[in-house]
């Protein structure tokens, strides 16, 4: 039996239901995180990384959306450690916090309706293929930061990257890629974009419509480490296509290496062997086996 930490409780997975009437099944009027912990044989651990930041992007989206959530950022921390002991995970695991309007009512207001906070677990190998996926240009846009708040993860905002993602699986690729409302370069439908152009790494910035991915800072950081350059700067479609390699970054993705988009092999068509060491490296970091970043981790026995 699994537990699932909701309004400050552990109850059985299977009791944590919501009425048909649910504000968020309705409107997507919830916020949530990605989450990753990460099994370290080593040293028989499990480690959670950059718990903080997730939930401090968590209370800035419930802000954003006027989703009020009761619990401090230290106390979702807790509650998360508390749920992975209770549900004695010994092995990767992807978590899931979310804040949602839990009131029964088909109005629109939000603004006193009742709130309700959860944390679930589930284990988690590949969100992507590691060996590199094929990729999708779509004509689907990221909507732009002028129409919804793209630094909240907001539930309803997902309907974009479902639609962009299904176009994209419909012509037998494995991802989408959108573009904003100028037509640059936003970022996958779960995940940031980078490319590598002679031996330098660029991204699109924070303020070209995407989430503001902890992956993406994780990656900044590293890529930096190892000598490498990181340009966050507007990327056009073109800039995709002649790039030496093209990788995605996210929690559920980590680095992903995409190896064709639109067609067009991208390098040699393998992943690209920066894209490969940074891969390498963040592994590690999450693992625990880069005393530089262990206060990323929040260990859990
Ligand atoms: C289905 C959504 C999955 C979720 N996507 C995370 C995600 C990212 C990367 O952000 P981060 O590095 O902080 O994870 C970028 N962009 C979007 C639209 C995302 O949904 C994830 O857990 O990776």
């Amino acid at each position: 039996m699994r537990y699932v930490w909701i309004n400050g409780k552990l109850v059985s997975e299977n009791e944590a239901t919501v009425p048909i009437l649910t504000h968020a099944l309705h409107y997507g009027t919830s916020v949530f995180e990605g989450i990753r912990a990460y099994w370290n044989p080593e040293n028989n651990n499990l480690f959670i990384f950059r718990a903080k930041e997730h939930y401090i992007r968590f209370h800035n989206s419930a802000k954003i959306m006027g989703i009020k959530v009761n619990y401090s950022i230290d106390e979702l921390v807790d509650a998360t450690v508390e749920l992975l002991r209770a549900n004695e995970v010994h092995e990767d695991v992807y978590i899931r916090p979310i804040a949602f309007v839990s009131a029964s009512t088909v109005n629109l207001d939000i603004r006193n309706l009742d709130v309700s906070t959860a944390i679930i677990t589930v284990p988690f190998g590949h969100y992507l293929e590691p060996k590199g996926i094929r990729a999708k240009v779509v004509s689907w846009l990221r909507v732009h930061n002028s129409m919804f708040p793209m630094k909240a993860k907001v539930g309803g905002i997902y309907v974009n990257s479902v639609i962009a993602l299904m176009d994209a699986k419909a012509s037998g690729f494995d991802e989408a890629i959108l573009l904003n409302r100028d037509g640059y370069v936003a970022e996958g439908s779960g995940e940031n974009v980078f490319i590598v152009k002679d031996g330098v790494l660029y991204t699109p910035p924070t303020y070209d419509s995407i989430l503001e991915g902890i992956t993406r800072d994780s990656v900044i950081n590293i890529a930096r480490d190892l000598g490498f350059t990181v340009i966050e700067k507007r990327i056009t479609r073109e800039e995709l296509y002649t790039a030496d390699e093209v990788f995605f970054t996210g929690t559920a993705a980590e680095v992903t290496p995409v190896i064709n988009i639109d067609g067009k092999i991208i390098g040699n068509g393998e992943p690209g062997s920066i894209t490969l060491k940074v891969r390498s490296y963040y592994m590690d970091v999450v693992h625990g086996r880069v005393s530089k970043y262990k206060n990323w981790l929040t260990p859990i026995y």
